[in-house]
């Protein structure tokens, strides 16, 4: 199975299946002394594990991060960092009934054709628990980013047709501190509350529901990002389609830039003496040709409802032929509230790898 590596000089492969031994990622490329905060990778960890809410999975995993190498008394040796996450709570004999069945929009007809095998027990390597190894390296990157002033902030801003409000960016303390205070992750309490009662219902009625995230990136400076085809939204949205779900995601004005004129659109210059050269709007998205342009970096990704819906559905087994299908055991009715953390660690992923070229003056 190839693809399972990311990046180019900060580079991680994962590894691990859904109901394995450990799921795990290795780092190759960190650069040397950098603090490496376990609480705070573990606190990263925390954010995306199942078992959160009554709107996740009920999975009951404690997701503990185990550095096997690469870190000497506190700090980054410049040599490949290795962090394993044990799998507990497989309850793996909940997936017999679909061994030889087929969930309609899962992986499960894509692997079996592609490799004529296949784990079927939680989707082995198509499982999003292979993203918990992405968190643990995305929060090694937030770490090396924290140090040159970079910052990362995601939340759910829709789930169905519900969406929260614009918000004011300016204190990104203060919307951490909201967006933690609410189990759907929307840093707008208004919008969570109406978001949890509506998953909730979409729970009972055993169905699932999409959602958006909007991130925002601060503190770029001007010049990441290659100017042809390894633009840096070109990056972002790879690192954003590669999340299990995801499908779509747009920067800056997105598709709604689509609608409007280029009087309307063009972001206009201000240059002040002594300052960074600003734009008064920022439709770009902070990145222009391809490379930042000092502006925050702003994009949307969007997630489908998931496959597994606790219902009788129908579906073909592997000889082709008609059968049902209904969703057993732990399942998340909307994935947004522990996506949020899986974009911001994609999202370092991709600034560590652009901030590394940077400096090696890849110019
Ligand atoms: C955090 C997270 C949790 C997920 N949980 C489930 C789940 O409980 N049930 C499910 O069917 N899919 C779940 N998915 C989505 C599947 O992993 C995904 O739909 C599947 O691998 C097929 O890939 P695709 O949807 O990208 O085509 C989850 C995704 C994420 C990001």
């Amino acid at each position: 199975m190839a693809g399972n590596s990311f990046g180019d000089l900060f580079r991680i492969t994962t590894y691990g299946e859904s109901h394995g031994k450990a799921i795990g990622v290795i780092i190759d490329g960190c650069p040397s002394q950098i603090d490496i905060d376990e609480a705070f990778i573990q606190s990263e960890l925390d954010k995306r594990k199942p078992g959160q809410s009554k709107i996740t999975t009920q999975r009951k995993e404690s997701d503990i991060a185990h550095i096997l190498s690469g870190v000497f008394e506190g700090q980054s040796t410049g040599t490949p960092i290795a962090i394993q996450i044990p799998n507990e709570d497989q309850r793996s004999k909940d997936y017999s009934h679909i061994k030889d069945k087929f969930r309609p929009s899962h992986a499960d007809y894509t692997y079996q054709v592609k490799y004529g095998i296949r784990d079927y027990r939680g989707g082995g390597r198509s499982s999003a628990r292979e993203t918990a190894a992405r968190v643990a390296a995305g929060a090694i990157a937030k770490l090396f980013l924290q140090k040159h002033g970079i910052s990362i902030f995601a939340h759910v801003s829709g789930v169905g047709k519900l969406e929260a409000p614009n918000l004011d960016l300016s204190d990104m303390n203060d919307l951490v501190r909201v967006r933690e205070s609410n189990i759907v992750r929307c840093a707008d309490p208004a919008t969570a509350e109406e978001m949890i009662e509506f998953i909730d219902q979409v729970r009972k009625n055993g169905d699932t529901v999409g959602g958006r995230i909007s991130t925002v990136i601060t503190g770029v400076p001007v010049g990441l990002g290659e100017p042809v085809f390894d633009k840096l939204h070109a990056d972002l949205g790879k690192a954003m389609m590669s999340i299990n779900a995801v499908h779509g995601f747009e920067y800056g004005s997105g598709f709604a830039g689509s609608e409007m004129l280029g009087s309307e659109h063009n972001d206009i210059f201000v240059a002040e003496e002594g300052k960074p050269t600003q734009t008064i709007t920022n439709f770009s998205g902070g990145i222009q040709g391809g490379i930042s342009n000092g502006m925050d970096i702003t994009f949307r990704t969007a997630f489908k409802p998931v496959a597994t819906i606790m219902r009788d559905q129908a579906t073909i087994d592997e000889s082709g032929s008609e059968t049902t299908i209904s969703g057993k055991g732990r399942h998340d009715p909307c994935v947004v509230p522990r996506a949020v953390i899986i974009v911001e660690a994609m999202a370092a992923l991709v600034i560590a790898d652009h901030l590394l070229k940077y400096q090696s003056n890849a110019r």
